[in-house]
């Protein structure tokens, strides 16, 4: 069963109305492998101007989204409010979201939850820090993650999960294809070993941290890594070179 390479784009909180038009120039200008399904992650301030202007080729994204339809949530976005405006993807769990805003594994899963029953595709991010790398808790961390996901959803059919260490988010230090590979790996042999065989081989696991054109080729080469989850180097012309990362 082969999985169709996917690469997102995380603009987080960057950029303008002018940035967001150059950088979908340069989308459009590509060329994009057409083997690959490529993904943007807008400010939710900017996703309607994005949409209306994004080719069809590029699904556009929001980077959160709250887990009920409506009601008194001052500051949040629901996921019915994006599909009304033609979105039809949402990143959750983003490590940024964990550390910064302080979102537990339960919060990320009832929003994957709730914004799946709505018709929204997520990427579902996971992750290690350095500290718990280095007191060897990876695989504990991410089963942890990934199983409070799996508690609340019936359908991992529109999932797919982005493996963020947190240590190469931003920093530069990328982790190693073998680094990333060994965790995809474990990451796949839960999927078999605690929802199903087909899910496990369906599933796309796309890597981020510290991706960029240097990198990219190498840990696309490795058989777990279905894609990746880019920040810094979306803001940038080279994005088009790690979408077309396999050819
Ligand atoms: O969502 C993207 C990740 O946080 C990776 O960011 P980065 O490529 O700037 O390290």
């Amino acid at each position: 069963m082969s999985r169709k390479f996917f690469v997102g784009g995380n603009w987080k909180m960057n950029g303008t109305k002018k940035v967001a038009d150059e950088l979908l120039s340069n989308l459009v200008k590509g060329p994009l492998d057409p083997n690959v399904e490529v993904l943007i992650g807008v400010p939710a301030i900017y996703l309607d101007f994005v949409k209306e202007k994004a080719p069809c080729n590029i699904y556009v994204a929001a980077q959160n989204c709250y887990k009920t339809e409506k009601g008194a949530f001052t500051g949040e976005i629901s996921p019915s409010m994006l599909k009304d405006i033609g979105i039809d993807w949402v990143i959750l769990g983003h490590s940024e979201r964990r550390q910064i805003f302080q979102e537990t594994d339960t919060l990320i899963a009832e929003k994957v939850n709730h914004a799946l029953e709505s018709g929204l595709s997520v990427v579902a991010c996971i992750g290690e820090t350095l500290e718990e790398r280095e007191a060897g808790q990876t695989e504990a961390v991410v089963a942890k993650q990934i199983k409070a996901i799996k508690e609340k959803i019936c359908n991992w059919q529109n999932v797919v999960i982005a493996y963020e260490p947190v240590w190469a988010i931003g920093t530069g230090k990328t982790a190693s294809p073998q680094q990333a590979q060994d965790v995809h790996k474990i990451l796949r042999k839960w999927l078999s070993d605690e929802v199903n065989e087909t899910v496990a081989k369906t599933t796309r696991i796309i890597y981020g941290g510290s991706v960029t054109s240097s990198n990219c080729r190498e840990l696309a080469k490795e058989c777990d890594i279905d894609g990746f989850l880019v920040g810094g180097a979306s803001l940038k012309p080279e994005f088009v070179e790690i979408v077309n990362a396999n050819q």
